[in-house]
């Protein structure tokens, strides 16, 4: 019963890119990722924890399972340049149309509207997703590892390399933090969030990321609401963190995100930093 709910999402995910196949072949796709230009470094800005010693992935997110319509009328890309002058590190954008009501539009649209790398946040199931990804032109992909096996999960990581892409790879277990590993991830995603109940713990965090060892980059998800949920993840020596609702909801996203980068909402601060 565990995996009911990734199961099922995966299962009608599989159904979407066999129809997609049909309208655009792979081969079509592969030569437009291949082709790029344009790619922008996500895992390299992550790498370093920045300015303020706080990298925020801020999350374009219409709705989720658990709790249906975030924010109505969402526009990607004003959203984008909020998080973008709120000091935004990257940017995460839900593609998954079924479940969370997002588009390629969605990424597009937000990407144009600035500068910052780009993370396609879907359930990934296939190549032709990874080369999807790459010709609509996200920076990065999600892969996470309960909805792979071992061998889909190096190839798919293989593929990103060859195409420029980075990859996000998601774990919420000890067991997942391992085959992660095994198969060569540096970026890692620590999902709080429990997919069976849809709770999340930051423990979850702080947890994982102690087994993390040297060159492995960690990144917080889920479940982050404010300053001090920033902190206590500081204090456990993550860095990154990856928000979607705090932010989705917020009456001002620029202020929400500048409180969780510095800890003040207001902009007294540029909220590009000189380099
Ligand atoms: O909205 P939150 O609790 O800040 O969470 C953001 C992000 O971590 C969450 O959207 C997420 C993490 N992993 C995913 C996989 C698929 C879809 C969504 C997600």
């Amino acid at each position: 019963m565990e995996t009911d709910f990734l199961s099922r999402i995966l299962r009608k995910k599989q159904e979407e890119v066999d129809a997609a196949r049909k309208r655009v072949p792979e081969a079509v796709l592969r030569e437009r990722a291949e082709g790029r230009k344009d790619r922008r470094p996500f895992l390299e800005r992550l790498a370093s924890p920045g300015p303020w010693g706080v990298n925020v992935i801020a999350e374009i997110k219409r709705a989720s399972p658990s709790k249906g319509p975030l924010r109505p009328n969402l526009d990607p890309a004003a959203l984008a340049r909020s998080y973008q002058r709120g000091g935004a590190a990257a940017l995460s954008v839900l593609t998954d149309g079924p479940h969370f009501r997002g588009s390629l539009d969605d990424l597009k649209a937000a990407r144009s509207a600035v500068g910052l790398p780009v993370l396609r946040k879907d359930f990934m199931v296939s190549t032709y997703q990874i080369y999807e990804a790459g010709a609509w032109g996200a920076d990065a992909v999600l892969l996470i590892v309960r909805a792979l096996d071992d061998g889909f999960l190096r190839d798919a990581l293989a593929l990103c390399r060859d195409t420029g892409l980075d990859a996000l790879v998601e774990v919420h277990a000890e067991d997942e933090l391992d085959r992660a590993v095994e198969a060569g991830a540096r970026l890692i995603g620590i999902n709080n969030r429990d997919l069976k109940t849809f709770e999340t713990n930051l423990e979850t965090s702080l947890r994982l990321a102690r087994r993390l060892g040297e060159g492995r980059i960690p990144v917080a998800e889920s479940g982050i609401r404010d300053r001090s949920d920033v902190e206590r993840l500081l204090k456990g020596g993550v860095r990154n963190f990856l928000v979607g609702e705090t932010l989705v909801r917020a009456s001002d996203p620029e202020a929400c995100l500048r409180a969780l980068v510095w800890g003040r909402r207001d902009d007294s601060a540029p909220s590009e930093p000189p380099r």
